[in-house]
This record gives C-alpha cells, structure tokens and sequence, in this order.
C-alpha cells in the first residue's frame, strides 16, 4: 500500500474493500434520511439505479439527437465573456445587472446573510474547480493560490468546511493540503473526515492513519462500480487516443472526458467515442459539465446527498441553529443548492458566475477572487462576534 506524503492525501489509496476493513459502526446522533438512504445504497444498489433509455442509432445521431453536442458547446462560456476588461458592451453588463438581481452578489449582501446566520452555527461547503481555483486549459495545473489556501484554512478554524469535488479524493486533497477539512471526491462518492474525526455512519470505515498518526474515516457508497469504472476508463483512453486534445481523467468512481482542447469540429467524434463505450453499462450514466463529459455510477447519490450525509455526521441536520452555505460554479453543485433551498438543511447557495445562468442559488459571485472576498468576510465576521 502507498501512504502518500505530507503533501498529499494521508489516506492509503489502495484501501481495501468494505468486507475487508475495519467497520466503524457509530450511534446515529440524528435520524437519518441520507445516512439511511446511503445504507441502502451500500447494501441495496441495484434499487436506487436510476433508469437511462439507450437506444442504438447510426454513427453522430446517438449524440446529435440525445442533445449531447448542443450540452457541450453551451457548457462553458467563452472566455471572452468570462473576462471582465473585455466585457464586449454595455448590453452584457447590464444583462449582469439584471440577473444579479435575481441572485445578488454575497458580498453586496454579505450584512444580510450574516443578520440572517446570528446565533447560527455555520457549515461551509466549497466546490473547487472555478470556485477555489481559476478554470485553466489543463485539468492537472488547476492549483489555488496560497492566498486562498490561506482564506479556507482560516474560515476552517471558525465553521466545519468541506471541499465537494467532481475531482477524486485524492486528487483535490493535493490541491488543496489542509488536513482539518472534510473531502468528498468523485461528485460526493467518496467521502473522508478530518484526521481524528469520524463520519457518523455505520458504514464508513477507518482505512489509514495520516501522516500525524490520526486516523481518517471514509465512506464510499459507489465502492462496488469501482471495477466497471477501471474498465470504462481504459476503454475511453484507448477509444479516445486518436483524437488529438482530448483528456481522460481518473476521478476514481468517476471519469471525466475533458474537450476544452479538443478543436470544435472533433468534439462530436469525442461524443460519440464516449457514447459507443458507455451504451454497453447501463448502470452508468453521463454528465456535462465544463468542457468536460463525465461518467458516473447511476446511483442515487451526489453533491446534495453529501452534503447532506456531512452535516448529518456533524451532527447539524435538521437543526434551526445550523446554517449551511455552499459555494460552487458547475451544474453538478446545482444538487447541492437544490438541497439547501428546498430541504429540511435550510441554507444558502452561492453561484460562483461571470455571466448569466439560472441556478438554485440564492447569490452569486463572480469569480475565485470574490470567493477569496468572501470567505476572508466570513471570518472578520465571526471575530468581531467575539
Ligand atoms: O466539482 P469541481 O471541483 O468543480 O470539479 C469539476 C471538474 O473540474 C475539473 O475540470 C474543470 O476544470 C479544469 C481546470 O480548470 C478545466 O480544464 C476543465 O475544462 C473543467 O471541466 C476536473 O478536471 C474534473 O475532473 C472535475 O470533474
């Protein structure tokens, strides 16, 4: 087994399976709705596979008349439109405007949320492609700045924070290299507490100590698709290889087909490759998001499910003192919103945005540098409650 170094995950990558391992069966200190529907998941699978009609059709029509191709050239904005000096006209910022209207910027309204969370205990749910780190061309070289290191692992020590990724567990956790958070890799599919925190559930499971002698705690409610994913994912690398640009990413119980520099008139030869391997694996199923086609376990299990299972563990579901805030930019973080405005965990979602798009949300911001803004409020906030 390979224990990672001090700047890389300290769980054992290797870990063996949920059969194998040592159980950490724990009293439930909430009833639990996701604990109890990640049980069945674990135990269960096969009943919470969502259904996905495929249908076999001719080479390009699969992804042309499934949407695919619309989905991938409408899934990340130009840049032109992302960068503000270039802001073409007046016209697109006012359509900003209008839009914050809808969604107004957490800064701007920074004094209401925090009127809103006195007397509330704070979770701080984070995203981290686009909202802790700028997008960049290469999925590998998407590194935060220390100065945003700096700002969550300084929110960290007022609020429990989280890091929820579509990136595997490990991959976000060098990235980001703060022990005291909690990390759910793969859309929410795997999930690790703290060193010497434990997830409350009684199917997480200790796998490691971390390089400060501290056990962490996992759970993993895909683990059984983990050789489907191994199977896919060297499909994809051998169907893909002849199309100059394209990425396959590793995400452990996910696989990203990154696009963004794929040049436009392959992109549906890239759809159709993931369309040709995925059509045989009906227990898997596809996302978009940026730039990127994503394939995942067709489980009842995603970002609003982790989010849930972790306030859950903290023992912070169900409470009206308890004010969650998530902060993301991608459509799978939608799940998340969606979870904090209309279930039980009332909370607030933040769209990290520079254009226009509906969304769950209640604010917006507008890039990682607003983020960075924010967080740094939070925490003066919190000082000056003494
Ligand atoms: O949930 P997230 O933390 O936002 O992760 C979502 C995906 O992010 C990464 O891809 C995106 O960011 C890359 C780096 O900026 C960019 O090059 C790519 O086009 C974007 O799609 C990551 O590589 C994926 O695995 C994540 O699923």
């Amino acid at each position: 087994m390979d224990i990672k170094s001090a700047h890389s995950s300290p769980v054992m990558t290797d870990s063996p399976p949920l059969s194998n391992s040592r159980l950490t069966i724990r009293q439930s200190r909430l009833p639990y709705s996701s604990a109890a529907a990640a049980a069945t998941a674990l135990s269960q699978n096969n009943n919470l596979l969502l259904t996905v009609p495929r249908k076999k059709t001719g080479i390009l029509d699969d992804v042309k008349s499934n949407g695919w191709l619309d989905a991938m050239k409408s899934s990340s904005p130009p840049p032109a439109l992302v960068n503000k000096d270039k802001l073409s006209s007046d016209a697109t910022d006012m359509t900003y405007r209008d839009w914050m209207l809808k969604y107004p910027s957490a800064l701007t309204s920074f004094e209401k949320i925090m009127s809103f969370a006195k007397g509330k205990r704070i979770a701080l749910f984070l995203d981290y492609d686009g909202t802790l780190s700028p997008i960049v061309e290469e999925p590998d070289c998407a590194y935060m700045s220390s100065a945003m290191r700096s700002a969550v692992q300084n929110v960290a020590k007022y609020f429990p924070t989280a890091i929820i990724s579509g990136r595997s567990r490990d991959k976000v956790y060098e990235f980001v290299r703060l022990s005291e958070l909690y990390y759910a890799g793969s859309h929410g599919m795997d999930i690790m507490s703290p060193a010497g925190e434990f997830l409350n559930h009684e199917h997480s499971r200790t796998v490691s100590v971390n390089e400060k002698g501290k056990d962490v705690n996992l759970f993993q409610p895909a683990s059984e698709f983990l050789p489907m994913i191994d199977k896919v994912l060297c499909s994809l690398v051998e169907g893909t290889k002849d199309i100059k640009g394209v990425k396959v990413e590793d995400n452990k119980f996910c696989i990203s087909v990154h696009y963004r520099n794929v040049e436009e008139k392959n992109w549906a030869l890239v759809a159709q490759c993931v369309n040709d391997v995925i059509r045989t694996y009906p227990k898997l199923r596809l996302t978009h998001g940026r730039k990127v086609l994503e394939i995942r376990p067709v489980i009842d299990w995603d970002k609003g499910k982790a989010v849930t299972f972790v306030l859950e563990s903290l023992g912070l579901s169900n409470c009206e003192d308890v004010l969650p805030i998530y902060v993301g930019d991608d459509k799978t973080d939608e799940d998340a919103f969606k979870v904090l405005r209309d279930g039980p965990n009332h909370g607030y979602g933040v769209l990290v945005s520079a254009v226009p798009k509906d969304s769950n949300a209640f604010y917006s911001l507008r890039d990682p540098s607003e983020v960075m803004e924010f967080l740094k409020s939070l925490v003066t906030w919190k000082r000056s409650m003494g």
